[in-house]
């Protein structure tokens, strides 16, 4: 016979220390769950820099809001070169303005990126060996960068301000050496993409991407002479007719499963946003070709054997540099096209990655003539790519068809 346990009982003991056990339990739990929750609200206060660590909290708003300032500031001084010394130089021969453009584009771009994200690295396309050798050539960059300034006093602050020297300048500009490769953050530069449309009176970008691990994640364009207006009708000769005309400067920026925005370029804090996406095209002969003016920059007979293949018929837009991608981004045209002129070309970096995730988060994709993503994992070139193919979703399998059956892949 089983006797009933009594209070004093071993078995009584032991539930008591059940009990006991199962308070210090509980209690450790509240007090780590309390530190946890003061350690969060801590890091929500230090979000920008620590997003730019832990990408996944904050996906990448601090690099697109640097991204965009950066490039926007950049572009009050392309702007300035480009009203007051480059517009028709082309006719004389004369590359120095766009030289100046770039060298000073590329420090003060270099500048915000070092003073916010001063572990990561850039490749730029420019380097400041030859300017080091032409003294004049340096001042008069100097002189224009010393007084580059937003008109918003706290966004040019979280730029890094103005630089204190010509000497620091020239070190910053030469900041831009980065190997590039398959790890860690780089920041891809052009400071003037599309020299020859800057030149030209037309159109040019200043264009930065952030690749993170290879893959392209936030990029930013600044288009100081496309219309504002995504109807325009535009061509390669359309541009910044008047000086300070509120009717061109556009910026565009994506980052990585948030989606493509256009906004107004500004003199001050960026202008509202809005998303903007590529056109929906029902019937593939209806689309619009996007392609370079440069014949010697992409396969111009090529194209138009494509443009044949797919029944289409309207004209080209044709445009100097990453305003393509911008075009097509916002349904101003919906297919690029970038064939090779020489088959061993490599397409520079710089050149395609802020418009690779520009188009990609329009709705669009980005491929080499092979139907491969562009590789940005593979140095300061896309040497595993040839060509640039780029459209909507929907037609891009019939683009790359056409492709391969015109350059017989
Ligand atoms: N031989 C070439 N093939 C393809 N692209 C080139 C070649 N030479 C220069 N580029 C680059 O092509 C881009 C502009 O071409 P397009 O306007 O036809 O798209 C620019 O990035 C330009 O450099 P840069 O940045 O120095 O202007
Ligand atoms: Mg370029
Ligand atoms: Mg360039
Ligand atoms: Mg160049």
């Amino acid at each position: 016979m089983i006797s009933p346990s009594r209070p004093d009982s071993p078995s009584s003991s032991s539930n008591w220390l059940r009990v006991l056990s199962r308070l210090v339990i509980c209690s450790t739990l509240i007090l780590a769950l309390s530190v946890a929750l003061k350690t969060r609200s801590r890091l929500s206060l230090l979000l920008p820099s620590f997003s730019s660590q832990h990408p996944a909290v904050m996906s990448y708003q601090q690099e697109r809001y640097i991204a965009e300032l950066a490039v926007q500031r950049a572009c009050l001084l392309t702007q300035k070169v480009f009203f007051e010394k480059a517009k028709g130089t082309v006719s004389k021969d004369d590359k120095s303005p766009v030289t100046i453009g770039d060298f000073g584009a590329q420090a003060l771009i270099i500048q915000a990126i070092r003073k916010n994200f001063p572990n990561d690295e850039i490749v730029g396309e420019e380097e400041a060996s030859s300017l080091r050798a032409d003294k004049d050539l340096s001042a008069e960059i100097w002189r224009l960068v010393k007084d580059i300034k937003l008109e918003d006093a706290e966004s040019d602050k979280v730029l890094g301000g103005p630089l204190p020297s010509e000497e620091s300048m020239l070190d910053i500009i030469d900041q831009g050496n980065s190997a590039g490769g398959p790890k860690g953050r780089i920041w891809a530069l052009d400071p003037i993409d599309g020299t020859k449309g800057f030149l030209r009176g037309g159109q040019y970008a200043v264009c930065l991407g952030l690749i993170v691990d290879g893959d392209v994640k936030v990029g930013a364009i600044g288009t100081p002479n496309l219309p504002v207006d995504d109807n325009a009708t535009i061509n390669a000769s359309t541009g910044a007719q008047q000086e300070g005309s509120s009717a061109n400067g556009v910026l565009f920026s994506a980052v990585e499963g948030e989606g493509a925005t256009s906004r107004p370029l500004s003199n001050g804090t960026l202008a509202p946003s809005k998303s903007i996406s590529m056109r929906p095209v029902g019937n593939i002969a209806e689309a619009v070709f996007c392609e370079g003016v440069e014949a010697a920059h992409s396969a111009q007979g090529d194209n138009a054997a494509v443009a044949e293949r797919l029944g289409i018929t309207a004209p080209s837009v044709r445009l100097d540099s990453q305003a393509k991608y911008c075009s097509i981004a916002r349904g101003a045209g919906d297919i690029y096209l970038r064939l090779p002129v020489k088959k061993d070309y490599q397409e520079k970096i710089w050149d395609h990655a802020a418009g690779d995730i520009l188009v990609r988060e329009a709705g669009g994709q980005v491929t080499d003539i092979y139907g491969n993503r562009l590789d940005f994992s593979k140095g300061r070139t896309l040497a595993a790519n040839t060509g640039v193919v780029a459209s909507p979703n929907a037609l891009q399998d019939q683009v790359i068809a056409a492709v391969k059956a015109v350059l017989k892949l």
